[in-house]
Order: C-alpha cells, then structure tokens, then sequence
C-alpha cells in the first residue's frame, strides 16, 4: 500500500513542491486537482493560519480522511504587511503571477534598496475528521527586486531577491528552493512536532 498524503491547493507550483519534498519519504501527493468535484473553497480567514485551516477542515470533511491546507504568501515591509493573504489576488480574481508581481514592483519603485524587506510566509494545517487541527508556520527573508528576474518556482519568486545566494527565489533550483523555503521550514516544523 502506498502512502498518501492530500493536500488542499488548486496551485501547481504547491503541488510540484510538495510533490519533491515528500518523494523521499516515499508518499505519493493528491491535491484538489485530483477532487474534481470539490467546490471552491472560499479564504475569508485575515491570517495565514487561519485560511490554511479552512481548506484543510473542508476538504477532511469532505473526503473523511487526514488532509493538509497551505496558506501562504508575500509580506512586504514597505507595503505594510501587503500583499499579505490577499497574495494570490492581489492583482485581481484572475490570480495572475505575472501581474501581481508588477503590482508589487509600481508600488515600490520609489523605496530605496535598504526599505525593501520582505518575507514568505507559509502556514500549514492538518486537519482530520477526528482530531484538532494542528498548524505550523515557516518564513523566508528576502528583499523585494527591482525587475523580474529567474523562471523557476512560481508565484512572487522572481521579485524575491535572496542576499545569501545573490540570486532571486527563481534562479534557485527546485532542491535549493526546497532547502531554505517558507514552506520547507513550515514542514520541517511540522515533521518535528508531529511525532
Ligand atoms: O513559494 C512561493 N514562491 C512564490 N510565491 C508564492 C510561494 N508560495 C506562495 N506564493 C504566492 C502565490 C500566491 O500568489 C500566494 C498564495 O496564495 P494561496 O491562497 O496560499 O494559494 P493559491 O490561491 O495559489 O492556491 P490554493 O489556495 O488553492 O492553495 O502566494
Ligand atoms: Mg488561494
């Protein structure tokens, strides 16, 4: 029998992800890309954990098995936390990783380099049918680019520059990304916790 974990998420990239870090403990990755049939789960939580817990509990209600949400997203000091939750939105409904990246870029094209902090931010919750939800969290430093740069990863990753690598989040390959991640922290975090 092969093991199986289900995670909440619509996004490839989450997906892929998942997908790499998990493959070394042998588990295979079913999404809601998976449950077809599953209706859109609406994230009106006003923080990570929150909204990670929502697409968690639905989709363990529905499926009546263990399941894991990913909420995650881009906080950008200068912006005042912005775009924060509302990340996959931020340019609009149609979730455009492209446009909410230039979106981020107009608003802080007059911040100066040593104003341009930000971080990722990733929470996970594991919901089950039975139990409590349990939720972690993991972050990622970086500063906010002046131009795109990179074609790796997804979402915020070309405008995520890395001082410790001179490089952004999506010149990283997929292992280095998966190292030092939002989300490689939140589920180191959660392995160490879980046991
Ligand atoms: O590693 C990452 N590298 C770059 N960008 C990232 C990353 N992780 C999340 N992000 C961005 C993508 C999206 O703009 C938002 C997540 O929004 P979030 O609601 O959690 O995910 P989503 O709507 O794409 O899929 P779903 O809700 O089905 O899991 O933050
Ligand atoms: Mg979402």
């Amino acid at each position: 029998m092969s093991k199986q974990i289900i995670i909440a998420t619509k996004n490839k990239g989450k997906v892929r992800e998942f997908e790499q870090m998990f493959a070394k403990d042998g588990y295979e990755v079913k999404s809601l890309l998976d449950y077809k049939d599953i209706p859109d789960i609406e994230e009106i939580g006003e923080t990570f954990a929150e909204n990670a817990s929502i697409k968690a509990e639905t989709l363990a209600k529905a499926l009546n098995e263990v399941v894991i949400g990913d909420d995650s997203g881009l906080v950008v000091d200068a912006l005042d936390g912005r775009p924060g939750v509302y990340s996959a939105r931020y340019a609009g409904l149609t979730k455009s990783d492209a446009a909410n990246n230039e979106k981020v870029l107009k608003e802080m094209q007059d911040i100066p380099s040593e104003d341009r902090t930000a971080r990722f931010v990733c929470a996970i919750a594991v919901a089950s049918p039975q139990e409590n939800t349990f939720i972690v969290e993991g972050t990622c430093e970086g500063v906010i680019a002046r131009e795109p740069v990179g074609t790796n990863g997804f979402g915020y990753d070309p405008i995520m520059f890395l001082p410790a690598f001179d490089k952004t989040m999506a010149q990283l390959t997929a292992n280095e990304k998966n190292e030092i991640s939002h989300r490689a922290k939140a589920l180191q975090q959660l392995i160490s916790k879980w046991k």
